[in-house]
């Protein structure tokens, strides 16, 4: 099937963008994976497809694709990279969209600065909607929150994560130094483990001051990514409850930097979470995606 793609990246995460509005293509996921291919395919992190409003209350649906061609809940630097997109393509005239994901809606607002600024709705903290299973690991507590050891095979000391939903699963670990963090040795572990039964986004977080942090994520579905905006959300927030960082954080991914704000100071616990970042287009091109894509590697 030949189709016309756009090719963006927000902070260095990389996307391929789909535009359904006028037509499905009914992909499979093995076309998604396949699309995502940095050797036989274009190349992403994820792939995000534009599709009509499925309600009055809403512009746009926001649909996410994993590199590992699996169907996700939320994906932050997709989020401002689908508003670029939308209003370039002349598909809106808004420059605050609403649009629909599985993990809920979205505002997306275009600034005159260039960036985009995301209300990415509420941390969702109960362990069962992470989906997270802690029975049987004790809890440290630590701020006005907890952290849970999560034992790793051939880890001597059980790292401590906390574990949060931003309409995606996260579980975030403090580190002295992103660079000599073990995110290609532990990110894996972490991303599988029998806790997550959704499998989860591994976050690694350094602390340099109450408003800055370093961050790197291996992503569930997609390896180490140059950033991941929903993991800079839950990093910031984890920081907030656990007594790191103040009310706005700005954090430096390998990609880029993003600015996070979580008022629950005034708004409590239910506070929405507002991600601020960049959203670049980089090309547009078709390509002939195979209908067996792996056939002849099997
Ligand atoms: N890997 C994520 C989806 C993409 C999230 C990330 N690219 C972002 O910017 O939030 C997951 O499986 O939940």
């Amino acid at each position: 099937m030949r189709l016309r793609f756009t090719k963006m990246h927000g902070a260095g995460n990389d996307f391929v963008v789909l535009d359904e509005t006028r037509q499905r293509y009914g992909l499979t996921p093995a076309q998604y994976q396949w699309l995502a291919d940095r050797h036989f395919g274009v190349g992403a992190d994820q792939i995000l497809t534009v599709r009509p409003a499925p309600t009055p209350d809403v512009d746009f649906e926001y649909v996410i694709h994993n590199a590992d061609g699996g169907e996700v809940e939320n994906c932050g630097n997709g989020a401002r990279c689908f508003v670029r997109y939308v209003h370039d393509a002349g598909l809106t005239h808004k420059r605050r969209v609403r649009v629909a994901t599985r993990a809920g809606v979205l505002t997306l607002e275009l600034r005159d600065d260039g960036r985009v600024t995301v209300d990415m709705g509420a941390p969702v903290f109960e362990p069962a909607a992470v989906p997270f299973d802690p029975a049987g690991l004790q809890p440290e507590p630590l701020g006005d929150w907890q952290r849970w050891p999560l034992p790793l095979p051939g880890v001597a000391e059980a790292p401590r994560v906390a574990v949060l939903s931003m309409g995606n699963p996260h579980a975030v670990l403090r580190v002295d130094d992103v660079e000599a963090a073990p995110v290609a040795a532990w990110g894996p572990l972490i991303e599988r483990h029998a806790r997550f039964p959704r499998r989860v986004n591994a976050g690694f977080l350094q602390v340099v001051d109450r408003g800055h942090a370093r961050l790197r994520v291996h992503e569930r579905g997609a390896g180490e990514t140059l950033a991941c905006g929903t993991g800079a959300c839950a990093a910031v927030v984890a920081g907030i409850r656990l007594g790191w960082f103040d009310e706005a954080v700005d954090v430096e991914l390998r990609g880029g930097r993003l600015t996070i704000e979580w008022p629950r100071g005034r708004d409590g616990l239910d506070a929405p979470v507002r991600m601020t970042g960049p959203a670049e287009p980089v090309f547009t091109g078709e390509v002939e995606v195979p209908q067996d894509p792996w056939a002849d590697s099997r």
